[in-house]
């Protein structure tokens, strides 16, 4: 489906703009208060422990759902009260996609192409894109579940949208339909379409995002590159030492060490200054089969969302009580 034409001069509204958006389901505050703007273009990650309240977020951009406060803008338009105009404009993906189970691959995404008027050949090209060719004419009954999952992800293609919103793709992909996934995205994003992602693969945000949003209880505790996020956070590097060259107790009395412990056959070591220790460590045992561990985003990720869990345990005060909301788009130290 062709886009529309982005005309002369204006800058085309952001993919998404959310300003204080709110939902709650009884006394569960599902969304929090959440504000952040998504580029045109941009690669955005959703992350954040179950129940954080991602796939709220994303049904209200989608316009499945009613935020109960706040201000959505899709592309320019307001997803909510459903906007029939800005629909075809969406790709979904969805961790419960519903299928034509008795058509086959094909017939099922024929189906849906259908209903966004998209061309019969965007079906083989997408059934191609997905590596879901060979199961073309395969019943959907009969698919294995990443397969299906392909399927769903086939779906949210087929018509070409400008924002693509996809909730844990990769969930029941095998390894190397992983890495075809990421492959699939990659070339999206080169040919200028915008994705909401979420998932809890934190290696495939780091190599993925262009942002990650960090999501807690409903709120977002940090928002940036995966690179900045990582760079500014305290986590620290560890250093791997084969246990039988060094003991704990040896290890956790080196200056810089903050803390030792065994890890199967490896002592690790955590410091904040890994030269210097390593200078240590190859004095008093050498430092064949040392390794070093820098943090990842996988440690920030951890860090925020223990931090944040600890906190809303002791955190019941009435929400009128709450301090103003901090703003966002701030630095994790
Ligand atoms: N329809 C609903 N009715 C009542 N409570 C709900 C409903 N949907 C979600 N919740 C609650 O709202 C909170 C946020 O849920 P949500 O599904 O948005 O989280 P999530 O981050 O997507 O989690 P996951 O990673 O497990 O998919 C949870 O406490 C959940 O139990």
């Amino acid at each position: 489906m062709p886009h529309p034409p982005e005309t002369g001069g204006e800058a085309p509204p952001p993919a998404v703009v959310l300003d204080d958006v709110r939902k709650s389901y009884g006394a569960v505050r599902a969304v929090d208060g959440i504000s952040f703007t998504i580029a045109r273009g941009e690669f955005f990650g959703l992350l954040g422990p179950n129940g954080a309240g991602k796939t709220t977020l994303i049904e209200i951009m989608e316009g499945l759902r009613q935020a109960d406060s706040g201000r959505v803008t899709v592309l320019g338009a307001r997803p909510w009260p459903r906007d029939t105009a800005l629909l075809p404009r969406l790709g979904v993906q969805t961790q419960s996609s519903a299928f034509f189970v008795r058509l086959t691959a094909a017939e099922h995404l024929r189906t849906v192409a259908a209903l966004y008027r998209a061309d019969r050949a965007a079906v083989d090209r997408t059934l191609g894109t997905v590596g879901l060719t060979e199961q073309a004419d395969v019943r959907v009954e009969d698919l294995s579940g990443g397969q299906r999952q392909r399927l769903a992800i086939a779906s949210a293609l087929v018509h070409d949208p400008e924002l693509i919103f996809l909730d844990e793709p990769t969930a029941a992909l095998d390894p190397q339909a992983r890495r075809g996934l990421w492959r699939v995205l990659s070339d999206l994003k080169r040919a200028g379409r915008t994705i909401v992602y979420t998932t809890h693969h934190l290696d495939e945000a780091e190599a993925l995002c262009d942002r990650v949003a960090i999501v807690a209880g409903g709120r977002v505790t940090a928002l940036d590159t995966p690179s900045r996020l990582v760079a500014q956070s305290t986590s620290a590097t560890r250093l791997l030492v084969p246990a039988e060259r060094l003991t704990v107790a040896a290890a956790a009395a080196l200056p810089g060490v903050r803390h030792a412990e065994l890890d199967g056959d490896v002592v690790v070591l955590e410091t904040l200054d890994a030269g210097p220790l390593l200078a240590e460590i190859a004095e008093v045992a050498g430092l064949q089969g040392v390794r070093t561990r820098t943090a990842s985003l996988e440690d920030v990720y951890l860090r925020l969302t223990d931090q944040l869990g600890d906190d809303r345990a002791t955190d019941d005060r009435p929400t009128d009580d709450r301090p103003a909301d901090e703003p966002i788009e701030r630095s994790t130290t």
